[in-house]
């Protein structure tokens, strides 16, 4: 069976996993045996490995597989010798007494040392022959022995999503609460945070992450396992200059998406926030695609992409959807109405066009970037000195800012400024630089 790791990249998991045995964090351990095995299915000493980390774990069944592997695989005595004794123990746990006796007499026969041989079958003398010999103070012992331990997460108590399976979609986060427009979801900092992520740089974040950081990593989705195991993790799960960050890296993708990733420099996190109202147990959504490549494109060029940088076939409501082609007609408007807002020259037809743009984004599911067409409508109107309406447009902006960055974030603080002095030439270098004009009835139909 091909090893798929590459040489240099397997020394280096096997030493970490090593590492975590070491420390005696045999859960970490086990994942990473694991998905070294899971990739170099053909390598006797991996399993070899497991069974150990099995054994320390009291999971005695899985132990016994791997040694029987183990005994398939290698082909030195020294080798065999450890599988057949880790076999014993493991037989003797699970009350195949003359199993474990088998494997002693191979054990000696392998070169195993007599001295650790008469030890092991004093043990087996002693042990039990069947689960009806136990005594009633160790069933509780044998109930904890097949419990699952195998939990890498730091879980936080008063998270309000849950990561779980996602029909079709690998896992994905859930909401365990009713959730807000504003609600902040979550702050994270980075696991693997990366500054200029070349492929060098990249790599050498990996190599820095302690063995549970580095087990929680490959456990993480990788849609590009032909560049390179820690690039395709990286490229599949890092969203913003904050690099790979756990949590986030589980949050699936919408073209209509009920929430929104914002990095938030000063602190290095990234965070979500909702963008809609969130039924508690609705999946949360964000986009991997950024304004106008989401709001502004069509479902064939949002798959294009999205299928290029993350090898999937988006299946979110927006593309699913039956009637996707008026969804289409929709967003291409909003792209037209925005290449050409450059060159109307007329105010009342430029804010026109931005009520229209945002309000085909409403209709169309959109709850984000209102913003991005705000600003340049509160720039207008201070262009033709109309105060009101640039103050509508200027707090439009600063509010969906707050909501969806969170109000610390510079983007809203920078709409706050304007807020704050909304008339000051400093913020609008064009003021009154039209005859004056007022547009106070172009407003958007309802709060949006
Ligand atoms: C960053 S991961 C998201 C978490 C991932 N579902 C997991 O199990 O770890 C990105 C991967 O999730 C899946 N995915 C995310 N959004 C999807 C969507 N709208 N349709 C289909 N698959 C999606 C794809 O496999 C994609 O490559």
């Amino acid at each position: 069976m091909p090893n798929r790791l590459d040489p240099a990249i397997g020394i280096f998991l096997k030493a970490k996993a090593d590492e975590a045995f070491n420390k005696n964090d045999f859960v970490v351990a086990l994942s990473l045996y694991t998905f070294i095995i899971n990739n170099d299915p053909g390598n006797g000493i991996h399993h070899l490995n497991r069974s150990l980390t099995n054994l320390r774990l009291q999971r005695w069944s899985d132990a016994t597989k791997d040694a029987t592997k183990a005994l398939e695989l290698c082909e030195e005595k020294v080798h065999k010798a450890k599988a057949h004794f880790r076999r014993c123990q493991a037989r003797r746990e699970l009350y195949d007494i003359s199993g474990a006796n088998e494997d002693l007499e191979a054990f000696l026969l392998n070169g195993g040392a007599p001295k650790t041989a008469s030890v092991e079958a004093q043990k087996l003398k002693a042990a039990p022959r069947s689960v009806n010999e136990i005594v009633l103070e160790d069933v509780t012992d044998v109930a904890d022995l097949f419990s699952n331990t195998l939990d890498l997460a730091d879980n936080t108590p008063d998270a309000v999503y849950e990561i779980r399976p996602s029909s079709g979609k690998g896992l994905g986060a859930f909401a365990v609460k009713r959730l807000q427009r504003g609600d902040l979801i979550l702050a994270e900092n980075p696991i693997v945070p990366v500054d200029d992520p070349t492929p060098y740089n990249i790599v050498k974040g990996f190599k820095q992450l302690s063995p549970k950081n580095l087990a929680r990593c490959l456990l993480l989705h990788n849609a590009h396992p032909e560049i390179g195991l820690f690039e395709g993790i990286y490229n599949t799960n890092a969203f913003s200059q904050a690099g790979v960050v756990l949590d986030v890296a589980r949050f699936n993708h919408s073209c209509s998406p009920n929430a929104r990733y914002s990095y938030h420099e000063p602190s290095k996190q990234e965070r979500i926030f909702a963008l809609t109202d969130i039924a508690e147990g609705e999946q949360i959504y964000v986009s991997y695609l950024q304004s106008r490549n989401v709001y502004a494109s069509p479902r064939s060029k949002r798959r294009q992409t999205l299928s290029s940088r993350y090898d999937f076939c988006c299946q979110c409501t927006a593309c699913d959807d039956a009637n996707f082609e008026e969804s289409d007609r929709r967003r291409q408007e909003i792209g037209m109405i925005w290449e050409s807002l450059p060159m109307m020259i007329d105010g009342r037809k430029i804010l026109m066009s931005v009520v229209r743009a945002i309000t085909l984004m409403r209709e169309d599911g959109y709850f984000g970037d209102g913003d991005d067409f705000a600003v340049d409508a509160a720039a207008i109107c201070a262009g033709y000195s109309d105060w009101a309406s640039c103050e509508y447009w200027a707090k439009f902006a600063y509010e969906n800012r707050a909501a969806e960055f969170g109000a610390d974030h510079p983007h809203a603080e920078r709409s706050r400024q304007i807020l704050d002095k909304p008339r000051s030439r400093e913020n609008h270098p064009q003021a009154g630089l039209f005859p004056g004009r007022t547009f106070r009835d172009i407003r958007l139909p309802r709060r949006m």
